[in-house]
């Protein structure tokens, strides 16, 4: 399969132990924002995750960016971007700016501290750099996390609800940085209003797409569905 969408699925398929929990996803995604949506259980997730080859088709094809999700993993996770819900799964040293820093390796190290600092200053992390990664709140932790991802470049953005632990303000900050991005983003979200500013939205119902396309319609569709 060739194609110029930043993802392409045809008649994919994920099974655990025989129980289907993908079937028949066949899409292109070539919109610069596009978002998930669907029920809790729906396969949302099991399909972000295979967007980084953290999952595997079982059946079908799939290509993301181009490549190959089995056949050329490692090139696809140093071009994919993952932004998890919690900020836990993702922050790997003790201090912010060692975190920061774990991203910045295609940097000659002399120019790592000073683009360090500039990161904490432009995720509103000023004198956070050096503190225990601990001791930030919630919305700071995800705000590194996003930070950390995104100080490697990414030519993919894939976030899974990755404003669901986060108060009012810091989901609106998250929520307009993630959308704000020139590299193409693809949100799996429970929040409707962040889906409805998104540029498509795909709607998942029992482990296959049911719906793709302006995200006004197919937030309606899905608000409709009996539950
Ligand atoms: N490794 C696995 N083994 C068995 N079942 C799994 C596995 N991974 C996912 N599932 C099941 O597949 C279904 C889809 O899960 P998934 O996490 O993709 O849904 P989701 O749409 O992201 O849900 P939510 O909105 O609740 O996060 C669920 O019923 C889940 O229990």
């Amino acid at each position: 399969m060739t194609s110029g969408a930043a993802v392409a699925a045809r008649d994919v398929e994920y099974s655990v132990d025989g129980t289907r929990i993908l079937h028949d996803v066949t899409l292109s995604l070539s919109a610069r924002r596009t978002a998930i949506i669907g029920a809790n259980g729906s396969g949302k997730s099991t399909f972000a995750r295979m967007l980084n080859g953290l999952r595997t088709p079982t059946a079908g094809s799939l290509q993301v960016l181009g490549l190959d999700p089995v056949a050329e993993a490692a090139r696809l996770r140093s071009r994919v971007g993952f932004v998890f819900t919690n900020p836990e799964a993702q922050i790997l040293m003790p201090t912010p700016a060692e975190d920061l820093a774990l991203s910045l390796t295609a940097l000659p190290k002399k120019e790592r501290p000073a683009k360090v600092e500039q990161l904490l200053a432009q995720y509103g992390l000023v004198g956070r750099g050096d503190q225990p990664a601990s001791a930030l709140s919630g919305g700071q932790r995800q705000l590194l996390a996003i930070a950390a991802v995104l100080a490697t470049d990414p030519a993919l953005v894939v976030a899974d609800e990755p404003t669901t632990l986060l108060d009012l303000h810091n989901a609106r900050r998250i929520g307009d940085l993630l959308l704000g991005l020139e590299a193409p983003l693809v949100l799996v979200t429970h929040d409707l209003e962040l889906a409805a500013r998104c540029d498509e939205a795909v709607l998942f119902v029992d482990g296959t797409v049911d719906a793709i396309g302006e995200p006004a319609e197919v937030i309606d569709r899905y608000r409709r569905m009996p539950a």
